[in-house]
């Protein structure tokens, strides 16, 4: 298993390995089971907030969980991390906490038009591309910090997933080093907001992103981020997916 000193490195290259190989499912075959799973999860998470039930009722709902979290520990990964290939060809991490489908803790970040991975990611030879990056999500009362608006950490989270998505569209992607964001109103839950995110530039291995959200069209918070790729994870990402046999299963 990939250990916190190795960056992952092993983690990812497996999985390009396997993604040149045609071996990664697509995300559309994830299990409708799976997908219900979660947001059953992410209701119970809600509802949980806003009860008001008795003592008796929550001990009661205690053990339901207790006995719903049983069932799902009768099989486990090593390693809870689980790639899936998107429609647009793009490798996506299931579990992550910033969208990840199989995530109940996840927030309900639909982006509107996944980009594709850059294949050309790293090739000093071809100029990263600036895309907009546009997602949507609606968060609930579970997100909340101050009452009625959002946590600025969940807010910091949605920032942090958009702008580093945008330095993947981009072909620079890499770690985030440093997010700066700035909290111009209160980001309300219940409502549907909109997160847009552009890679910006890049200097040495550095590549900056700025974003921002948007509730019923003005801005909440706005950030500008840094993402940086260590060495072994740039040569890995710019040998593998760009790799023929990769090529033709993002274009299949
Ligand atoms: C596709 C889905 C998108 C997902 C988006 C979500 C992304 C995430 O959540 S990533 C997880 C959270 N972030 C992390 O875990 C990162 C933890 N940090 C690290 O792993 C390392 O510090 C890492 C990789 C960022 C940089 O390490 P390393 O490669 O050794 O860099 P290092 O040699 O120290 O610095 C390289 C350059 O960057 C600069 N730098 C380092 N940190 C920063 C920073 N915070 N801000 C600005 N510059 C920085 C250095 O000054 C140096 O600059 P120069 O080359 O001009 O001297």
């Amino acid at each position: 298993m990939a250990g916190p000193a190795d960056n992952g490195a092993t983690v990812f290259a497996a999985a390009f390995e396997r993604f040149a190989e045609g071996g990664i499912p697509e995300v559309a075959d994830v299990p409708d089971a799976s997908l219900d799973l979660v947001e059953r999860i992410r209701d119970l998470v809600e509802a949980t907030v806003r009860t008001d039930v008795g003592p008796e009722v929550r001990a009661e709902a205690a053990e339901l969980v207790s006995r719903a979290a049983e069932l799902l520990r009768a099989a486990t990964h090593d390693q809870v991390v689980r790639f899936a290939r998107t429609s647009e060809g793009r490798i996506d991490q299931l579990t992550q906490a910033g969208s990840g489908l199989l995530n109940p803790q996840a927030p309900r970040l639909v982006f509107r038009e996944t980009p594709e991975m850059a294949t050309q990611a790293f090739d000093d030879s071809v100029e990263p591309r600036s895309v907009e990056v546009v997602a949507d999500c609606r968060l609930t009362a579970a997100h909340s910090g101050p009452p009625g608006r959002a946590h600025g950490g969940v807010v910091a989270t949605l920032l942090d997933h958009v702008l580093g998505l945008a330095t993947s569209a981009a072909g620079v992607p890499g770690f985030t080093a440093g997010l700066d964001v700035r909290y111009r109103a209160a980001t309300p839950y219940d409502v549907p907001l909109e997160i847009r995110a552009r890679w910006t530039h890049c200097e040495g291995r550095k590549s900056f992103a700025t974003g921002e959200i948007l509730a019923d069209g003005k801005v909440t918070a706005e950030a500008t981020a840094v993402f940086i790729a260590p060495p072994e994870m740039r040569s890995l990402w710019s040998r593998n997916p760009r790799s023929a046999a990769a090529e033709d299963t993002v274009r299949a």
